[in-house]
């Protein structure tokens, strides 16, 4: 679930993709990457790190031109090496460059058939760079002059052949900005415009608070295979370039992975939370009418949402009995499990007070490795607390993610092949309340009906794309589990276009 924002407009660009990328920076925080064009020319920087740390003012003033790309990358496929941070560029045909969010689920295919058929190579092993060479490959097939008609025949045949989940956005050297989303639409992407004297200027980003932020109107999202081309002029024009689109998006996404200020596929994040914490509260009452809860507590940050109308709507005492230091950030996305560990607890402190001889309900949004909810049981007795029981907005995380989301081993996810009492037990918790599945999906389509299906996978092991079996999940997981991932250390040698690196001059 990286981040991802285009823009196109009537002057420089670099500050308002930085302030985008900005605020997207809860997608990404491996790494940071910015991609103009001006005057012909692609112009490039992006490293490993946040985005206040990537971009320096040096690095800021050479990124010159009304038009670029950005990227905040959280590692789903290859290693987290610089070489395979984002953006990535090819110079034919006419010079392109794209960041994607997702994770394409055929790239080694691909990558074959790239260097045998469509004689391209691929220098990384990054699914993104595949697919990049796959778009750049079809577009060739067009002649010297593009229209928008012959950009979405190239993304058509890019989603026959590309399989998974992938949102992206593209610079065309001397034709425009272009963006497409998967068949399904498993990743979110958004557009809207903003006018000024001198004409409309667009925006296209993974979430619609990168909008708000850069005063740009939300138009829409992209629709499951839609695709849209914004031409030098600011003139955008859209098409649906897939044979049967369904709208499968992530509902991870409403559970964790998106800010509750965004509106994704119309419907405000902010709410489907508020329904999650509705929904619960109801199967606690259903389960324990005579429930012996004092106070709900969250886990900041992102349950807070949920639990203060669980709480509201369980009649019981909503306190912040943890504090976040908000200089860690997000500890689920980071790349090891024992950086993860050590992060809880810089992050998450107790105050006493709240939890002494009280039996207390924690809330968070999902548990995924246990890390969290461990550490932070434990903390709640060791601060007094008589009862610790816990409750989870999101049902038992089962199953791998393939499709942007770095859950890749089975064996790591704390639920996989336990009941929820085992879970209960495992975590240390007196009592455990999980979210039913279907309710999930409910408190979505109660804040947008018209979304009638998601991508649940991590829930129910039902992968959309119909690519995904047990050889597929063995595979992933013995390339990608923790400590696999430990010994691929990564090559941070880039082979690339001139990226502007921190030997410059101020
Ligand atoms: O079971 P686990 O493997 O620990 O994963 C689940 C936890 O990780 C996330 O928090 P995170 O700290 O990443 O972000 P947040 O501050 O947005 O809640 C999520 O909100 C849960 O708290
Ligand atoms: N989380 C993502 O969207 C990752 C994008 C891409 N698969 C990468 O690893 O760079
Ligand atoms: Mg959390």
């Amino acid at each position: 679930m990286c981040g991802i924002v285009g823009l196109l407009a009537k002057q420089a660009v670099n500050q308002g993709i930085y302030d985008a990328l900005t605020v997207l920076q809860h997608r990404g925080q491996d790494a940071a990457g910015m991609m103009t064009w001006s005057e012909g020319r692609f112009l490039l920087r992006k490293s490993n790190g946040l985005v206040r740390d990537v971009f320096h003012t040096r690095h800021m003033a050479r990124l010159k031109g009304n038009l670029g790309i950005g990227h905040v990358r959280y590692p789903t496929a290859g290693s987290s090496s610089e070489a395979e941070s984002q953006p990535f560029y090819v110079n034919s045909p006419y010079g392109i460059a794209l960041a994607h969010n997702g994770n394409l689920t055929n790239s080694e295919q691909l990558k074959q058939e790239l260097f045998s058929t469509d004689l391209r190579h691929i220098n990384t092993s990054s699914d993104s760079e595949v697919l990049l060479n796959v778009f750049a490959h079809e577009l060739g097939k067009q002649g010297l002059h593009l229209e928008a008609e012959d950009i979405f025949d190239a993304v058509r045949r890019v989603h026959r052949r590309c399989k998974g989940g992938y949102a992206a956005v593209a610079i065309i050297n001397g034709f425009g900005m272009v963006a497409f989303r998967d068949p399904h639409g498993i990743r979110p992407v958004v557009f809207g415009t903003r006018q000024t004297d001198s004409g409309q200027e667009v925006m296209i980003a993974s979430e619609s608070v990168a909008l708000d932020v850069g005063g740009f109107e939300l138009e829409r999202d992209l629709g499951p295979g839609e695709a849209i081309f914004v031409d030098m002029q600011g003139q955008f024009h859209t098409q649906v370039c897939a044979d049967r689109p369904q709208l499968r998006s992530c509902i991870f996404e409403h559970v964790y992975l998106a800010r509750p200020d965004s509106i994704l596929d119309g419907a405000y994040v902010y709410g489907t939370r508020m329904q999650m914490g509705r929904k619960l509260g109801d199967r606690i009452l259903s389960e324990w009418p005579d429930h012996d809860i004092d106070v709900v507590i969250p886990i900041p940050d992102t349950s807070r949402t949920s639990a203060l109308e669980m709480a509201q709507h369980l009649g019981v005492t909503y306190r912040e009995g943890f504090m976040k230091n908000r200089y860690i950030g997000r500890t689920f996305i980071m790349p090891g499990q024992t950086q993860r560990k050590k992060s809880v607890r810089q992050k998450l402190n107790a105050i006493d007070v709240e939890f002494k001889g009280k039996n207390v309900l924690l809330v968070d949004d999902s548990i995924v490795r246990g890390t969290t909810c461990k550490q932070i049981i434990q903390m709640a007795r060791d601060a007094g607390a008589r009862k610790v029981y816990f409750a989870s907005a999101a049902p038992p995380v089962r199953y791998p993610n393939v499709y942007g989301i770095d859950m890749p081993a089975a064996v790591e996810l704390i639920a996989h092949g336990r009941t929820e009492e085992e879970v209960g037990e495992l975590i240390g918790a007196d009592r455990i309340f999980y979210q039913d599945l279907e309710d999930l999906k409910n408190a979505c389509r109660e804040v947008n009906p018209e979304m009638e299906a998601f991508d649940c996978s991590v829930f129910d092991g039902n992968y959309v794309t119909g690519d995904i079996d047990e050889a597929y999940l063995a595979v992933l997981e013995a390339s990608r589990n923790d400590s696999a991932k430990d010994q691929s250390a990564g090559d941070h040698a880039l082979v690339d276009m001139h990226n502007q690196d921190d030997d410059l001059d101020d």
